[in-house]
């Protein structure tokens, strides 16, 4: 989420002295954000809230953290000229009250929801949740309320975040589709500096960020920076990103790719961009 700052005022482009830094943790918000939705990178079970504050820093907290009424968003700090003020909560994309809060304190709040194939979202989901609780059932038996009828359990959390079209309504209740602005999971690992050149323009930024920003780390299977900031090393994500996935019956994919594909059409109408996720 990325709201203007309490004035609501947009920065303009010519007016973006962003720092390195500020950029070295926006990228690091991005990457830990999927998720999520990502937004809100729903990517997971990440889609708990997560208060990572990042320019003009919003207020920390622990995982559970995360505004519950209205005197928490005080904690949002002053904006100044030229600063964006970043939150990255991936839960807000899946909470009730959030579009209806977050418009209440900044209808110029500009929102930032990164998306992936909502099976793959799932199964990665379950991964970060099997390395806590190794004893957790399958990911089959979660997924299914009824095996042999084929029937879906949308009340399991892996399941229902990646009902992105659900979840998107509320807020365009609340915020104008031109507000908001879809990153693909996919493509941030494929073509990082495109995704972020998307960013960049949204957010009204000087194209920093680009292509020679980035190598690909074979090994890790994601994008690296070729230098952390303030030293001349690689960085890459950490290494809970690119975590094995457990190997899921074939079967069980497919009626899951069957049962959100009506959910992805409709997303891809809502936000007019197609994922690609059921081609
Ligand atoms: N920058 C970037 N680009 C592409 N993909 C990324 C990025 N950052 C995180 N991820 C992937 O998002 C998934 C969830 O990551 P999270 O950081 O939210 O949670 S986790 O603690 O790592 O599980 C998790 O997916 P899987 O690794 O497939 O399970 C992360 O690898």
């Amino acid at each position: 989420m990325a709201p203007p700052g309490p004035a609501g005022a947009h920065p303009t482009p010519a007016a973006e002295p962003l720092s390195r830094s500020i950029f070295r943790k926006f990228l690091l918000m991005l990457g830990s954000l999927l998720t999520s939705l990502y937004v809100f990178y729903c990517l997971a079970e990440r889609c708990r809230t997560l208060s990572d504050p990042v320019v003009g820093l919003s207020g920390g907290g622990g995982e559970e953290a995360g505004p519950r009424g209205a005197a928490e968003w005080d904690l949002m700090p002053r904006t100044l000229e030229g600063q964006i003020t970043m939150e990255k909560t991936p839960s807000y994309f899946v909470t009730r009250e959030a579009p209806a809060r977050i418009s209440a304190m900044s209808k110029d709040t500009k929102l930032i929801v990164v998306v992936r194939d909502p099976v793959t979202r799932a199964v990665s989901d379950y991964t970060q949740t099997l390395s806590k609780r190794p004893d957790i059932p399958s990911f089959e038996s979660l997924t299914f309320r009824n095996r042999s009828a084929g029937l879906i359990d949308t009340s399991w959390s892996a399941i229902q975040i990646g009902l992105y079209a659900k979840h998107l309504e509320p807020w365009l209740r609340h915020f104008p589709l031109g507000q908001m602005l879809f990153v693909s999971g996919e493509r941030l690992v494929s073509d990082p500096a495109g995704e972020l050149g998307r960013v960049q323009d949204f957010l009204g930024l000087k194209r920093i960020i680009t292509d020679k920003h980035f190598y690909f780390n074979q090994t890790k299977g994601f994008p690296c920076l070729k230098k952390a900031e303030g030293s001349s090393k690689p960085h890459c994500l950490g290494k809970t990103k690119g975590r094995a996935h457990p190997a899921i019956a074939r079967e069980v994919l497919r009626r899951l790719r069957d049962f959100y594909r009506p959910f992805n059409r409709k997303f891809y109408q809502m936000t007019g961009q197609d994922f690609g996720w059921d081609g």
